[in-house]
């Protein structure tokens, strides 16, 4: 496995009484893709968050690139935020602006580049996400769903990442929508390299785009592996997620 990229110890996430993490620790390696798996409510995208910043954890470390996110002064984590790009649930892109001008947002606020050499980068961007040309003027609004997730993934690759931080990318996607998506996420990882964190329910997702998984549960990562490894374990949660109807089918279509 490649050096470790992503190093949290001890992560401590809590709302009120409700404690989410405790003692979560966890590794990513450069250019795997991980997903990240756990029921509803384990704190797979406030872990994410945490991980990129948008969530402050109430105690532990994480470590990025070297970086100790806690202590870091604020011109290195710009650039250690330079180095990764985040696609969110529902592409949380700006309404208010066309796909082109979503792609070339971040590199508006955090580059130098000048409008022509942006624009240029940002229709690269827009095809290297398999949307057409004339996706490039249209606004959010007038997108579909899957259109949506296309653009919000051009959108996080936008700065040339090394790591790509995906909440959920297949969710609300019908299956063969989801299926051209795992297959686009792989070929852009290996392509371009890249260090992949993926949250998802998806069986088929997992078999598709996924080198190892974390399993969230008991506040923290109870266990890490291939799928194959996930299925010898003992686990309630760990057993009937890896070995249920849904897992089987996800399984054998993996086969195929
Ligand atoms: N800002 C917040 N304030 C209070 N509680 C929060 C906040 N963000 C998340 N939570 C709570 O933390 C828990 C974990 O949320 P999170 O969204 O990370 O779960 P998840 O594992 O991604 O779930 P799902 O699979 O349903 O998307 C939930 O109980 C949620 O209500």
């Amino acid at each position: 496995m490649g050096d470790v990229l992503i190093k949290v110890r001890g992560l401590k996430n809590q709302f009120g009484p409700n404690v989410i993490h405790e003692g979560l620790d966890l590794d990513i390696h450069r250019g795997e893709v991980l997903g990240i798996v756990g029921g509803s409510g384990t704190g797979k995208s406030v872990l994410l968050r945490s991980i990129v910043g948008l969530q402050k954890p109430v105690a532990g470390s994480i470590t990025v690139f070297g970086v100790d996110l806690r202590t870091a002064p604020r011109a290195e984590m710009a650039r250690v935020e330079n180095r990764w790009g985040v696609m969110f649930q529902d592409g949380a892109l700006f309404s208010s602006l066309t796909v082109r001008e979503n792609v070339e947002a971040p590199m508006r606020e955090r580059t130098g580049l000048d409008a022509e050499t942006r624009r240029a980068l940002a229709d690269l961007k827009i095809a290297m996400v398999g949307l057409p040309p004339k996706a490039r003027t249209l606004y959010p609004s007038e997108l579909s769903g899957g259109m949506r997730k296309r653009a919000g993934l051009a959108r996080a690759l936008a700065l040339d990442p090394e790591i790509l931080f995906l909440d959920e990318p297949t969710a609300g996607l019908d299956p063969i929508g989801a299926s051209d998506f795992d297959v686009l996420i792989r070929n852009l990882q290996q392509s371009l390299g890249l260090t992949v964190f993926l949250v998802t329910h998806d069986l088929d997702t997992l078999h598709a785009t996924c080198d190892r998984i974390a399993v969230l549960a008991e506040r923290k990562v109870l266990v890490t592996g291939t799928i194959r490894e996930l299925m010898r374990v003992d686990h309630p949660w760990v057993r009937s997620y890896f070995h249920g109807p849904r897992a089987h089918a996800a399984m054998l279509a993996a086969e195929g």
